[in-house]
Protein backbone atom coordinates (compact mmCIF):
# COMPACT_ATOMS: atom_id res chain seq x y z
CA UNK A 1 0.00 0.00 0.00
CA UNK A 2 1.45 3.29 -0.56
CA UNK A 3 2.43 5.16 2.12
CA UNK A 4 2.00 8.69 3.32
CA UNK A 5 5.06 10.73 3.73
CA UNK A 6 5.49 13.91 6.04
CA UNK A 7 5.07 16.40 3.23
CA UNK A 8 1.94 15.06 1.92
CA UNK A 9 0.40 15.91 5.83
CA UNK A 10 2.04 19.68 6.09
CA UNK A 11 0.05 22.39 6.83
CA UNK A 12 -2.48 19.72 7.56
CA UNK A 13 -5.13 22.63 9.45
CA UNK A 14 -5.01 24.51 5.60
CA UNK A 15 -5.70 21.19 3.64
CA UNK A 16 -8.52 20.69 5.44
CA UNK A 17 -10.15 23.95 5.62
CA UNK A 18 -9.49 23.94 1.60
CA UNK A 19 -11.14 20.67 0.96
CA UNK A 20 -14.18 22.16 3.39
CA UNK A 21 -14.45 24.96 1.06
CA UNK A 22 -14.68 22.55 -1.88
CA UNK A 23 -16.91 20.13 -0.62
CA UNK A 24 -19.47 23.26 1.00
CA UNK A 25 -19.14 24.83 -3.10
CA UNK A 26 -20.13 21.49 -4.40
CA UNK A 27 -22.69 20.08 -2.24
CA UNK A 28 -23.75 22.87 0.08
CA UNK A 29 -22.83 21.52 2.96
CA UNK A 30 -19.38 21.05 4.66
CA UNK A 31 -17.64 17.69 5.64
CA UNK A 32 -19.06 18.02 9.36
CA UNK A 33 -22.52 17.88 7.79
CA UNK A 34 -22.09 14.97 4.81
CA UNK A 35 -20.94 13.06 7.44
CA UNK A 36 -23.80 13.98 9.86
CA UNK A 37 -26.35 13.45 7.38
CA UNK A 38 -24.96 9.98 5.73
CA UNK A 39 -24.00 8.17 9.37
CA UNK A 40 -26.74 9.68 11.24
CA UNK A 41 -24.18 10.62 14.29
CA UNK A 42 -23.05 13.55 15.96
CA UNK A 43 -20.23 13.77 17.74
CA UNK A 44 -20.86 13.87 21.88
CA UNK A 45 -17.05 14.60 23.65
CA UNK A 46 -16.02 10.79 22.82
CA UNK A 47 -12.83 11.21 23.68
CA UNK A 48 -10.15 9.98 21.46
CA UNK A 49 -7.19 7.98 21.80
CA UNK A 50 -4.22 8.51 19.16
CA UNK A 51 -1.65 5.39 19.18
CA UNK A 52 1.42 5.62 17.16
CA UNK A 53 2.34 2.21 15.83
CA UNK A 54 6.42 0.88 15.14
CA UNK A 55 5.80 -1.70 13.01
CA UNK A 56 6.37 -2.12 9.11
CA UNK A 57 7.68 1.09 8.18
CA UNK A 58 7.89 2.60 11.41
CA UNK A 59 5.87 5.78 12.60
CA UNK A 60 5.34 8.61 9.93
CA UNK A 61 6.75 12.02 11.42
CA UNK A 62 3.65 14.12 11.49
CA UNK A 63 1.04 11.34 11.57
CA UNK A 64 -0.03 11.33 14.90
CA UNK A 65 0.14 14.75 15.12
CA UNK A 66 -1.96 15.08 11.83
CA UNK A 67 -4.49 12.95 13.16
CA UNK A 68 -4.61 15.33 16.67
CA UNK A 69 -5.53 18.15 14.75
CA UNK A 70 -8.31 16.50 12.10
CA UNK A 71 -10.09 14.77 15.78
CA UNK A 72 -10.33 18.97 16.97
CA UNK A 73 -11.48 19.78 14.15
CA UNK A 74 -14.16 17.90 13.53
CA UNK A 75 -14.94 18.66 17.58
CA UNK A 76 -13.72 15.71 19.27
CA UNK A 77 -11.42 15.62 22.36
CA UNK A 78 -8.37 14.14 21.35
CA UNK A 79 -4.76 13.04 22.54
CA UNK A 80 -1.56 11.31 21.50
CA UNK A 81 -0.81 8.74 23.65
CA UNK A 82 3.31 9.23 25.08
CA UNK A 83 3.94 5.00 24.42
CA UNK A 84 3.35 3.73 20.92
CA UNK A 85 2.18 0.24 20.43
CA UNK A 86 0.36 -1.70 22.98
CA UNK A 87 1.63 0.05 26.14
CA UNK A 88 0.08 3.15 24.01
CA UNK A 89 -3.13 1.10 23.81
CA UNK A 90 -3.10 0.81 27.32
CA UNK A 91 -2.32 4.14 28.12
CA UNK A 92 -5.12 5.36 26.01
CA UNK A 93 -7.76 2.80 27.34
CA UNK A 94 -6.10 4.43 31.26
CA UNK A 95 -6.94 7.90 30.00
CA UNK A 96 -10.01 7.53 28.99
CA UNK A 97 -10.53 6.87 25.46
CA UNK A 98 -13.56 5.52 24.23
CA UNK A 99 -12.49 5.54 20.45
CA UNK A 100 -8.35 4.19 19.44
CA UNK A 101 -7.08 5.95 16.46
CA UNK A 102 -4.53 3.78 15.32
CA UNK A 103 -2.49 2.73 11.90
CA UNK A 104 0.23 0.14 10.82
CA UNK A 105 1.13 -0.34 7.05
CA UNK A 106 -1.80 -2.20 6.33
CA UNK A 107 -4.17 -1.13 8.05
CA UNK A 108 -6.02 2.18 9.28
CA UNK A 109 -8.57 1.62 12.58
CA UNK A 110 -10.79 3.58 14.10
CA UNK A 111 -12.33 1.57 17.27
CA UNK A 112 -15.19 2.69 19.01
CA UNK A 113 -14.55 0.69 22.81
CA UNK A 114 -18.39 1.51 24.11
CA UNK A 115 -20.38 -0.12 21.73
CA UNK A 116 -17.77 -2.13 19.58
CA UNK A 117 -18.18 -0.43 16.20
CA UNK A 118 -15.28 -0.74 14.08
CA UNK A 119 -13.82 1.02 11.03
CA UNK A 120 -11.13 0.66 8.02
CA UNK A 121 -9.66 3.41 6.41
CA UNK A 122 -9.91 2.43 3.07
CA UNK A 123 -13.42 1.37 2.36
CA UNK A 124 -14.24 4.42 4.32
CA UNK A 125 -12.54 7.13 2.55
CA UNK A 126 -14.00 5.65 -0.93
CA UNK A 127 -17.25 5.57 0.43
CA UNK A 128 -17.04 9.39 1.80
CA UNK A 129 -15.73 10.65 -1.37
CA UNK A 130 -18.40 9.08 -3.46
CA UNK A 131 -20.73 10.49 -1.00
CA UNK A 132 -19.88 13.93 -1.26
CA UNK A 133 -18.99 13.62 -5.62
CA UNK A 134 -22.66 12.22 -6.23
CA UNK A 135 -24.50 15.21 -3.90
CA UNK A 136 -22.50 17.65 -7.07
CA UNK A 137 -25.64 20.20 -7.13
CA UNK A 138 -24.52 20.82 -10.74
CA UNK A 139 -23.64 17.35 -12.08
CA UNK A 140 -25.35 17.03 -15.64
CA UNK A 141 -26.09 13.48 -15.63
CA UNK A 142 -25.73 10.27 -13.35
CA UNK A 143 -22.98 9.01 -15.02
CA UNK A 144 -20.31 8.86 -13.24
CA UNK A 145 -16.34 7.84 -14.43
CA UNK A 146 -14.55 6.44 -11.58
CA UNK A 147 -10.67 5.20 -11.87
CA UNK A 148 -9.01 3.26 -9.84
CA UNK A 149 -10.98 0.08 -7.71
CA UNK A 150 -8.20 -1.09 -5.18
CA UNK A 151 -9.51 -1.15 -1.65
CA UNK A 152 -10.44 2.34 -1.50
CA UNK A 153 -11.91 2.71 -5.49
CA UNK A 154 -13.97 -0.29 -5.35
CA UNK A 155 -15.59 0.31 -1.91
CA UNK A 156 -16.50 4.24 -3.87
CA UNK A 157 -17.71 2.55 -6.94
CA UNK A 158 -20.04 0.48 -5.04
CA UNK A 159 -21.43 3.34 -3.38
CA UNK A 160 -22.24 5.14 -6.31
CA UNK A 161 -23.88 2.07 -7.79
CA UNK A 162 -26.12 1.59 -4.36
CA UNK A 163 -27.18 5.17 -5.00
CA UNK A 164 -28.42 4.94 -8.34
CA UNK A 165 -25.72 6.53 -10.88
CA UNK A 166 -24.19 4.52 -13.99
CA UNK A 167 -20.50 4.19 -13.18
CA UNK A 168 -17.62 3.78 -15.91
CA UNK A 169 -15.01 2.38 -14.15
CA UNK A 170 -11.60 1.65 -15.27
CA UNK A 171 -8.43 0.14 -13.56
CA UNK A 172 -4.55 -0.88 -14.90
CA UNK A 173 -5.24 -4.11 -13.55
CA UNK A 174 -7.65 -5.83 -16.73
CA UNK A 175 -8.51 -8.91 -14.01
CA UNK A 176 -9.62 -6.52 -11.23
CA UNK A 177 -11.38 -4.77 -14.07
CA UNK A 178 -13.21 -7.76 -15.31
CA UNK A 179 -14.06 -8.71 -11.56
CA UNK A 180 -15.28 -4.93 -10.70
CA UNK A 181 -17.65 -5.52 -14.00
CA UNK A 182 -19.23 -8.64 -13.05
CA UNK A 183 -20.00 -7.81 -9.57
CA UNK A 184 -20.95 -3.98 -9.49
CA UNK A 185 -22.39 -4.22 -13.28
CA UNK A 186 -20.06 -1.14 -14.01
CA UNK A 187 -19.06 -0.28 -17.70
CA UNK A 188 -15.67 -0.83 -18.64
CA UNK A 189 -14.00 2.53 -20.03
CA UNK A 190 -10.50 3.46 -20.57
CA UNK A 191 -10.45 7.15 -19.98
CA UNK A 192 -7.17 7.19 -22.62
CA UNK A 193 -8.40 5.07 -24.80
CA UNK A 194 -12.40 5.44 -25.40
CA UNK A 195 -12.52 6.52 -29.42
CA UNK A 196 -15.57 4.38 -29.88
CA UNK A 197 -17.25 5.44 -26.72
CA UNK A 198 -16.68 9.39 -26.45
CA UNK A 199 -17.73 10.78 -23.89
CA UNK A 200 -17.12 13.39 -20.96
CA UNK A 201 -18.19 13.40 -17.14
CA UNK A 202 -19.35 16.24 -14.79
CA UNK A 203 -18.51 13.46 -12.07
CA UNK A 204 -15.05 11.80 -11.61
CA UNK A 205 -13.58 9.61 -8.87
CA UNK A 206 -9.89 8.88 -8.58
CA UNK A 207 -8.40 6.27 -6.38
CA UNK A 208 -4.98 5.11 -7.38
CA UNK A 209 -1.30 6.27 -6.58
CA UNK A 210 -0.64 7.73 -9.88
CA UNK A 211 -0.83 11.30 -10.98
CA UNK A 212 -2.45 12.52 -13.99
CA UNK A 213 -4.89 9.53 -14.81
CA UNK A 214 -7.67 11.96 -15.73
CA UNK A 215 -7.19 12.85 -19.35
CA UNK A 216 -8.69 16.27 -20.63
CA UNK A 217 -10.93 14.37 -23.09
CA UNK A 218 -13.15 12.89 -20.47
CA UNK A 219 -12.95 16.61 -18.22
CA UNK A 220 -16.44 18.46 -18.89
CA UNK A 221 -16.95 22.45 -18.22
CA UNK A 222 -17.11 22.98 -13.95
CA UNK A 223 -17.04 19.07 -13.05
CA UNK A 224 -16.13 17.52 -9.79
CA UNK A 225 -12.49 15.60 -9.25
CA UNK A 226 -13.06 13.75 -5.97
CA UNK A 227 -10.02 12.04 -5.38
CA UNK A 228 -8.28 10.43 -2.60
CA UNK A 229 -5.79 9.50 -5.07
CA UNK A 230 -2.32 10.60 -3.91
CA UNK A 231 -0.54 12.09 -6.02
CA UNK A 232 -3.35 14.24 -7.54
CA UNK A 233 -5.01 12.81 -10.66
CA UNK A 234 -4.73 16.06 -12.64
CA UNK A 235 -2.50 18.91 -13.63
CA UNK A 236 -2.98 22.14 -12.01
CA UNK A 237 -3.04 23.45 -15.92
CA UNK A 238 -6.08 21.05 -16.89
CA UNK A 239 -7.71 21.97 -12.79
CA UNK A 240 -7.95 25.70 -14.07
CA UNK A 241 -8.70 25.25 -17.63
CA UNK A 242 -12.17 23.84 -17.38
CA UNK A 243 -13.21 25.12 -13.55
CA UNK A 244 -12.53 21.77 -11.41
CA UNK A 245 -13.70 22.01 -8.47
CA UNK A 246 -11.00 19.05 -6.91
CA UNK A 247 -11.88 17.55 -4.02
CA UNK A 248 -8.77 15.75 -2.36
CA UNK A 249 -7.03 16.05 0.93
CA UNK A 250 -4.34 13.57 2.22
CA UNK A 251 -5.98 12.32 5.51
CA UNK A 252 -9.04 14.12 7.06
CA UNK A 253 -11.87 13.35 5.37
CA UNK A 254 -11.39 9.96 5.36
CA UNK A 255 -10.68 10.27 9.47
CA UNK A 256 -13.73 12.17 9.69
CA UNK A 257 -15.99 9.17 7.84
CA UNK A 258 -14.49 6.51 9.92
CA UNK A 259 -15.28 8.54 13.19
CA UNK A 260 -18.58 9.28 12.32
CA UNK A 261 -19.30 5.44 11.22
CA UNK A 262 -18.32 4.28 14.65
CA UNK A 263 -20.48 6.75 16.84
N1 LIG B 1 -6.78 10.72 0.85
C1 LIG B 1 -6.98 9.75 1.74
O1 LIG B 1 -7.56 9.95 2.82
C2 LIG B 1 -6.51 8.38 1.42
C3 LIG B 1 -5.75 8.18 0.29
N2 LIG B 1 -5.35 6.93 -0.06
C4 LIG B 1 -4.63 6.82 -1.33
O2 LIG B 1 -5.53 6.28 -2.31
C5 LIG B 1 -4.78 5.58 -3.32
C6 LIG B 1 -5.37 4.19 -3.51
O3 LIG B 1 -5.20 3.49 -2.30
P1 LIG B 1 -5.66 1.93 -2.26
O4 LIG B 1 -7.00 1.80 -2.86
O5 LIG B 1 -5.43 1.48 -0.84
O6 LIG B 1 -4.58 1.25 -3.21
P2 LIG B 1 -4.77 -0.08 -4.07
O7 LIG B 1 -3.41 -0.47 -4.50
O8 LIG B 1 -5.62 -1.05 -3.32
O9 LIG B 1 -5.61 0.42 -5.34
C7 LIG B 1 -5.06 1.26 -6.32
C8 LIG B 1 -5.62 0.80 -7.66
O10 LIG B 1 -5.22 1.73 -8.65
C9 LIG B 1 -4.89 1.00 -9.83
N3 LIG B 1 -4.02 1.84 -10.64
C10 LIG B 1 -2.72 2.16 -10.43
N4 LIG B 1 -2.30 3.01 -11.39
C11 LIG B 1 -3.35 3.23 -12.23
C12 LIG B 1 -3.54 4.01 -13.40
N5 LIG B 1 -2.55 4.74 -13.91
N6 LIG B 1 -4.78 4.02 -13.98
C13 LIG B 1 -5.77 3.27 -13.47
N7 LIG B 1 -5.66 2.49 -12.37
C14 LIG B 1 -4.45 2.48 -11.75
C15 LIG B 1 -4.23 -0.26 -9.34
O11 LIG B 1 -4.29 -1.28 -10.32
C16 LIG B 1 -5.07 -0.57 -8.10
O12 LIG B 1 -6.13 -1.44 -8.39
C17 LIG B 1 -3.34 5.58 -2.83
O13 LIG B 1 -2.68 6.65 -3.46
C18 LIG B 1 -3.46 5.87 -1.33
O14 LIG B 1 -2.31 6.52 -0.82
C19 LIG B 1 -5.68 5.81 0.68
C20 LIG B 1 -6.43 5.97 1.82
C21 LIG B 1 -6.89 7.25 2.28
N1 LIG C 1 -4.47 8.51 3.96
C1 LIG C 1 -4.89 7.63 5.02
C2 LIG C 1 -4.32 6.27 4.74
C3 LIG C 1 -2.90 6.22 5.11
C4 LIG C 1 -2.18 5.05 4.49
N2 LIG C 1 -2.01 5.20 3.06
C5 LIG C 1 -0.88 4.97 5.20
O1 LIG C 1 0.04 5.69 4.86
N3 LIG C 1 -0.83 4.12 6.22
C6 LIG C 1 0.36 4.00 7.05
C7 LIG C 1 0.18 4.78 8.34
C8 LIG C 1 1.31 4.39 9.28
C9 LIG C 1 1.25 5.19 10.57
C10 LIG C 1 2.42 4.85 11.50
N4 LIG C 1 2.38 3.43 11.90
C11 LIG C 1 2.33 5.74 12.72
O2 LIG C 1 1.69 5.32 13.70
O3 LIG C 1 2.88 6.87 12.65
Amino acid sequence: MALLTPEDLENINKQLQEADSSVRKVTGLDIKGICKDFYGTTPCCEKVGIVPVTSGNGIIGSFSASLHAITGYFGFDSFVTDMPDVSGYYEAVRNGAQIILMADDNTFLAHNLKNGKIANNQPCTGIIYAEIASRHLKADSKDVLAVGLGKVGFPGAAHFVHKGFRVYGYDADKALLEKTVSSLGIIPFDPDNHSDNFRKFSIIFEATPCANTIPESVISENCVISTPGIPCAISKELQKKYGVELIMEPLGIGTASMLYSVL
